[in-house]
């Protein structure tokens, strides 16, 4: 960016002035270069949120946000949302391209061995309080892996980054089952890998004690569809979370638990439980669908339409689109209705025809429609998000190992633009 760029303005922090440049209005940026401070790196962009820049490159996942479209590897989600499995998904987005049926035969059988988690995390589970929230156990649960396996987590070393991979994408859904036993009060139940990766996952979490599970295709499907659709969305939160982490050379187990905590926030993938809060507040009100609205609009202190808005799509988000017929199916499969899911889709509708919304470019994002769906299936909100986890994984996986593997990557370490006091003398206690 060449000086003539820069419109200098000085500003006065305490006693001292301070020279700044503002940038002149980039789109979504409204950043402030420092001319002064940090002569020794030359500019610096105040970017917060990072609206504006761009941390790596990456060949993973394409996002078309004013078309609304998402594709994983070049494919796109609608196609791998009809025709593959979660676990070819996973393989594609690590390993760049669609496995032959021997690639995914081994893939599937390695992972499916792996599942079995030693005896001991029973005990660190079940050391948690009922009441814990299931992401708490989950990331906790993440972070002491390393502890069990030692011997995959060097990052440098190609078997122990193979290694670390299989036995993350393995444990994960099984440790996710034994947070929701936990948190119900149950037994934990270890995985049966005969059954498959998805089969298995709803028997971990739903089988009553000594009573054969039965699986519903119906369901196994929907929830492969849905990890399909969670499993990598670029340099979103948790994702960045997940990179920056390792670019400290942490390893993958320390990088993902670090993530699993930023999914955890409502803004981000604690929004499919925050919806579910949502459309249950509106039913249990006396207020209707429009008030709520009116509350949104009028920027009420902590009142968003949740499961709405999104930094990349300016536009309909396309796992929005998929996931909403596929709650209708569920639930019609399931003989069920749901009112919560017309109070959703009555939300929607007002807001697609509303000039607040449409002005703000705010459409349905993954997470609107998700929770009923879960809900559907029998899992309680607090399980949503630990269901995105497991979706999200193989993303994390695969931009964390396209990290590790850029010879370009440095530690992630932003600058910042320092508005406190200046230079001052440490006074005693009783001269304050
Ligand atoms: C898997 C995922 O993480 S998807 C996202 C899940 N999160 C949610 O659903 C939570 C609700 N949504 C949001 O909070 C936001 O849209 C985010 C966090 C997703 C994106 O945030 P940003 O890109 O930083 O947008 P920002 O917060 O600046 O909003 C821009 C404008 O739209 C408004 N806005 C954004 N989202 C919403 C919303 N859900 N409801 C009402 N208004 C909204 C803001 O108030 C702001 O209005 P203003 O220009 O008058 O000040
Ligand atoms: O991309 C984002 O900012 C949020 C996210 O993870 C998603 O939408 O799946």
């Amino acid at each position: 960016m060449s000086d003539a760029t820069l419109s200098p303005a000085t500003f006065r922090v305490d006693d001292h002035e301070l020279e700044f440049a503002r940038v002149p209005a980039v789109e979504g940026n409204d950043g402030v270069v420092i001319s002064n401070l940090l002569k020794e790196t030359g500019l610096v962009t105040l970017d917060s949120g990072f609206m504006n820049t761009a941390s790596c490159e990456s060949k993973i996942t394409y996002i078309d946000g004013d078309e609304g479209i998402l594709r994983y590897r070049g494919y796109p989600i609608e196609q791998l949302a009809a025709q593959s499995s979660f676990l070819e998904v996973a393989y594609l987005l690590i390993h760049g391209d669609l496995p032959s049926s021997e690639e995914l035969s081994q893939f599937t059988e390695r992972v499916e061995r792996h599942t079995h988690l030693h005896d001991n995390f029973k005990n660190l589970i079940g050391a948690f309080p009922t009441d814990a929230h299931p992401m708490a156990v989950l990331s906790s649960a993440v972070s002491a892996l390393p502890g069990y396996y030692p011997e995959s987590v060097d990052p440098f070393d190609s078997h122990a980054v193979e290694l670390a991979t299989v036995l993350l994408l393995a444990k994960l859904p099984t440790i996710a089952a034994y947070a929701f036993r936990q948190s119900r009060g149950q037994e934990m139940i270890g995985p049966d890998p005969s059954l498959g990766y998805v089969p298995d996952f709803l028997r971990m979490s739903f089988s009553t004690n000594g009573e054969p599970y039965e699986v519903d295709d119906a369901l196994v499907q929907a929830l492969n569809l849905l990890l399909i659709l969670h499993a990598d969305h670029e340099q979103n939160c948790s994702t960045s979370t997940v990179r920056i982490v390792g670019s400290a050379h942490a390893n993958l187990y320390a990088s993902v638990s670090a993530g699993i905590g930023a999914l955890s926030g409502p803004l981000h993938g604690g929004a499919n439980e925050a919806v579910l809060a949502m459309l249950s507040e509106i039913q249990a009100s006396d207020d209707d669908v429009d008030t709520y609205m009116d509350r949104v609009k009028n920027k009420e202190k902590g009142v968003r339409l949740m499961g709405f808005g999104h930094r990349v799509y300016k536009n309909y988000d396309p796992r929005a689109a998929i996931v909403k017929k596929v709650a209708d199916k569920v639930l019609a499969r399931l003989g069920q209705s749901d009112e919560l899911l017309d109070i959703a889709k009555r939300l929607e509708e007002i807001a697609l025809s509303d000039d607040y919304f449409i002005q703000r470019k705010l459409y349905p994002n993954v997470d609107f429609y998700t929770g009923l769906i879960y809900k559907a299936m029998g899992f309680p909100t607090n399980m949503f998000t630990p269901l995105f986890a497991v979706g999200r994984a193989p993303g994390w996986v695969a931009q964390w190992r396209e990290m590790m593997e850029d010879p370009t990557t440095k530690i992630g370490r932003p600058r910042q633009v320092y508005t406190g006091s200046p230079s001052r003398d440490y006074l005693g206690i009783n001269e304050r």
